[in-house]
């Protein structure tokens, strides 16, 4: 039977870290909004039956207009305004896509998710219905304490830094969203917490890529439109 599987896209941040007066999922990268690329990956992915993309009420016009329309991103069937939090954005999200079987919530703020990601994405969530993509981290992690001195040095074979999509059986996180917003979620900062916290259930993690960048400070642009200009080239374009 053929899942069918939802891309949450969040682009309602106010995007405070990038300091710029253009909120940075309309920054311009190569030439077109951050936020294209992400939509564009999801909208010619075949494992992909449709898009909600969440974002500010304030840009829900120019979103549909300028973005949507005109790059004919077909399986954008919802424009919806998100949230004050992330996880408040990404909860308007799943209240949108009831009859799907597997949710992918992405940062729009990430342009470089791939074809490939979503697919090893899709396998891993099949193990437990809750799968995470990262990469083991290159550096070594400290844990720091109250005062500003290393507490802690984990085993760097055991972490990795934490990407997206992160992807989830439907019912999953729709109940453990619902169980966790009637506590205090302000150290939550991504879904997986959400079912780590809620659910005993395990999730999975899957390797994205070291090109999978979120867009937060402004030296992030930068290299975001060294990669573009490296992936054209490849590309051929
Ligand atoms: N209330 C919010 C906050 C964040 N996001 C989205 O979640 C993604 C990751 O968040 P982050 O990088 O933190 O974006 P901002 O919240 O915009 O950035 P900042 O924390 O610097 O203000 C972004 O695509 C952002 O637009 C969202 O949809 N709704
Ligand atoms: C979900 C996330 O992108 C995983 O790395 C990240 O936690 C989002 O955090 P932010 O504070 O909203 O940037």
């Amino acid at each position: 039977m053929e899942r069918k599987n939802t891309a949450i896209v969040l682009a309602a941040g106010q995007g405070k870290r990038m300091n710029s007066k253009v909120q940075k999922q309309f920054l311009e990268l190569g030439g077109k909004p951050l936020l294209y690329y992400s939509l564009k990956c999801f909208q010619d992915s075949g494992m992909i039956r449709d898009i909600i993309l969440v974002t500010g009420a304030e840009s829900v016009p120019f979103c549909k207009e300028e973005i949507v329309e005109k790059y004919g991103l077909t399986k954008v069937t919802k424009v919806i305004p998100g949230g004050k939090e992330r996880y408040d954005s990404v909860y308007e999200g799943l209240l949108s896509c009831e009859n799907s079987d597997f949710v992918l919530i992405h940062d729009g703020a990430r342009p470089f998710i791939t074809e490939e990601i979503i697919r090893r994405g899709i396998q891993g969530v099949e193990k437990t219905g809750a799968c995470v993509i990262g990469m083991p981290s290159k550096d070594t992690v400290k844990i720091a304490d109250t005062q500003g001195y290393v507490a802690e040095t984990p085993d760097r074979s055991t972490v990795w830094t934490i990407q997206t999509p992160q992807i989830f059986e439907y019912r999953l996180i729709r109940e453990a969203h619902e169980k966790i917003r009637c506590r205090d979620m302000s150290a939550i900062t991504d879904d997986a917490m959400v079912v780590e916290q809620e659910t005993g259930v395990k999730v999975a993690l899957v390797e994205g890529s070291y090109k999978n960048i979120k867009i937060t400070t402004p030296e992030d642009l930068d290299i975001a439109e060294i990669f573009l200009k490296a992936l054209e080239k490849m590309a051929g374009i």
